[in-house]
């Protein structure tokens, strides 16, 4: 089944906080850091899964990574991880984990992803975490299941299943990486293909052009993990996030980068909670 992606689809199930609320409950999400000089990734998407509810947001970072990040964040928490058992314990209370962004093309991430498997948080795995897997696609699939999303962009997605695209076409092309990798894949674009391993797919159309500077992805990333870690249905919390994405996106317009995303978020979320449910 094929749909486009709207605020009717997922609305209703945008989490909502209650009295009975902490920040613990409310949603931990975990956001792997790569090394000094590329730590800009991480705190694009750790902001956005703040903005987006996450009740509690760490970022996890090699050891050398921390003094260039504690004094760039104030909200979002910090922990070092020397090596993936360490990140596998500092994970394990978290909800979500977002790893890919400028974490590295190297089997250190290939076993850091390995270690988040081990944990019970739901997966978002973006750029080099899905770059580090071309040409053993199998092994990635291995540890994915249906709460995990993975978020390539054409180029990625040319990486793990290549002709894919040209064989099939987005559409299709999503559905059966959806279904071989055994979640959530958001194939990244002018025209956003969200697809589940169930083969229900939706398109989110209504391009925001402007989005197609560096980071953007990161931030999405970040938005559909702080989603996850808000106990959203991994379906559901893709569809929201790249829709939002693309409003804050549209409504901003030219001159738009990353930064700019997660602090636009807030009243488009209180738009679609006050409208929910059944708006389109
Ligand atoms: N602020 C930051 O610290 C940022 C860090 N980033 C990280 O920087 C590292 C390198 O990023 P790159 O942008 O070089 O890596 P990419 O994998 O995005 O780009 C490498 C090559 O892939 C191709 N490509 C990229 N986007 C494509 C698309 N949409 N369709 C088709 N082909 C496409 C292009 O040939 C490009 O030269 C990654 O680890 C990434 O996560 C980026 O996310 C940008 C922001
Ligand atoms: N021409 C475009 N029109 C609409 N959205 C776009 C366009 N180009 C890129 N995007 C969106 O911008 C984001 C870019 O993500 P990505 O390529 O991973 O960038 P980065 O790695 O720099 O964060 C994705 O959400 C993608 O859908």
């Amino acid at each position: 089944m094929t749909e486009t992606n709207g605020p009717a689809l997922w609305a209703s199930a945008l989490p909502r906080p209650t009295a009975e609320t902490h920040k613990h409950s409310r949603g931990r999400l975990g956001v792997v850091s790569g090394p000094p000089l590329r730590t800009g990734a991480a705190r694009l998407a750790a902001r956005a899964g703040l903005r987006i509810g996450a009740g509690l947001v760490k970022v996890f970072c090699p050891p050398d990574a921390a003094m260039v990040l504690a004094p760039a964040l104030e909200a979002v928490m910090l922990d070092v991880f020397n090596d993936p058992l360490d990140l596998e314990r500092l994970s394990e209370p978290m909800d979500a984990v977002v790893i890919g962004p400028a974490a590295g093309v190297d089997e250190a991430t290939v076993l850091n992803i390995a270690a988040l498997e081990r944990t019970g948080a739901a997966l978002v795995l973006d750029a080099d975490a899905l770059t580090v897997f071309q040409g053993r696609v199998d092994q990635l699939a291995l540890g994915l299941d249906r709460d995990d999303v993975a978020t390539p962009h054409a180029g990625e997605f040319e990486r793990l299943f290549p002709g894919l695209l040209a064989q099939k076409g987005r559409e299709d092309a999503a559905r059966q990486a959806a279904d071989v990798l055994g979640c959530i894949v958001v194939l990244k674009g002018d025209r956003t293909v969200i697809a589940a391993p169930d083969g229900r797919v939706r398109i989110n159309d209504g391009a925001a052009p402007w989005l197609a500077t560096a980071g953007s992805g990161d931030v999405l990333a970040g938005m559909i993990g702080g989603l996850l870690a808000q106990s959203m249905d991994s379906f559901e919390a893709a569809s929201a996030a790249v829709w939002l994405h693309a409003e804050a996106a549209r409504r901003f317009g030219p001159g738009l980068i990353a930064e700019d995303l997660p602090d636009r978020l807030p009243p488009l979320i209180a738009q679609r909670l006050d409208a929910a449910p059944g708006d389109a």
